[in-house]
């Protein structure tokens, strides 16, 4: 297991990272009947080389979170900094392809492609001819995170959990400073999830990349380096 985490991090840009800064942050959902206010003047920063869980009820804004940092959403107030750089400076597509790697929720995987097809996609939406070098490192990536023996096999035949381990890969397939995991572990069983937890702290350490895990299961959250949640409209570390 450690030869094949080691080859699959092998070839990965070390030293990318970046961490995120919240000033001042408020965002509210705004609609000609109401308003729903989800961040108020959060001031909270995410460093590098670590794995945070967030945490918080149902509803109380842990995606939303994430379609901030994305670029997917505009803060009503206030900025969001990778380093020094104000991230709407940044065109979306920039932020998504250089700076913000995720896994989805709803796993947003091509069912009639392979388990191996969907982690090389976006290197040929981007019309770039994927290498042999990237598509075994496809191959190592679905090893770790126990589906090695699925590469073959279009998506829409895998359980949930095999679907949802498709997109842990995928996410790391891409060599960026920061990765967004949403409820990563939610169709998952304890062995998978602590498995998938010791992954992403490995990685994260590994790469020095800053990695957010959005989730309801302690379990996972017992796995990060710090556990913070979002409580009365801040996101607060919980010591
Ligand atoms: N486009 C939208 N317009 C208005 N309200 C929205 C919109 N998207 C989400 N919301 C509301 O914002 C709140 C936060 O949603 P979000 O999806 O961030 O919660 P969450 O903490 O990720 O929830 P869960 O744990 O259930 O996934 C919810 O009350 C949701 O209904």
């Amino acid at each position: 297991m450690i030869h094949v985490v080691q080859a699959a991090l092998n070839g990965v840009v070390k030293g990318v990272e970046m961490k995120i800064v919240l000033r001042n942050l408020s965002f509210s959902y705004v609609s000609a009947s109401r308003e729903r206010k989800i961040f108020e003047n959060v001031n909270f920063t995410f460093g590098s080389d670590r794995v945070y869980s967030i945490m918080g009820p149902s509803g109380t804004g842990k995606t939303t979170l994430f379609k901030l940092l994305s670029n997917d959403l505009e803060p009503s107030e206030g900025t969001i900094l990778f380093d020094d750089r104000d991230s709407h400076t940044l065109k979306p597509q920039y932020v998504r392809s250089h700076i913000i790697s995720r896994i989805y929720q709803d796993y947003l995987l091509v069912p009639y492609m392979t388990a191996g097809e969907n982690i090389l996609l976006s290197r040929e939406i981007l019309g770039t001819k994927t290498s042999l070098e990237e598509k075994e490192n496809a191959h190592h990536l679905l090893d770790l995170v126990g589906i090695g023996n699925l590469k073959d096999t279009p998506v829409r035949l895998l359980s949930g959990g095999e679907q949802q381990r498709v997109c842990i890969a995928r996410a790391l397939a891409s060599q960026v400073p920061i990765l967004l995991a949403d409820e990563p572990t939610g169709a998952l069983d304890k062995e998978n999830t602590l498995k998938i937890g010791e992954l992403l702290r490995k990685v994260a350490h590994e790469r020095s990349i800053t990695v957010l895990v959005a989730t309801h299961d302690p379990l996972l959250a017992e796995e990060v380096d710090e556990q913070c949640v979002i409580d009365n409209f801040r996101i607060n570390s919980v010591a």
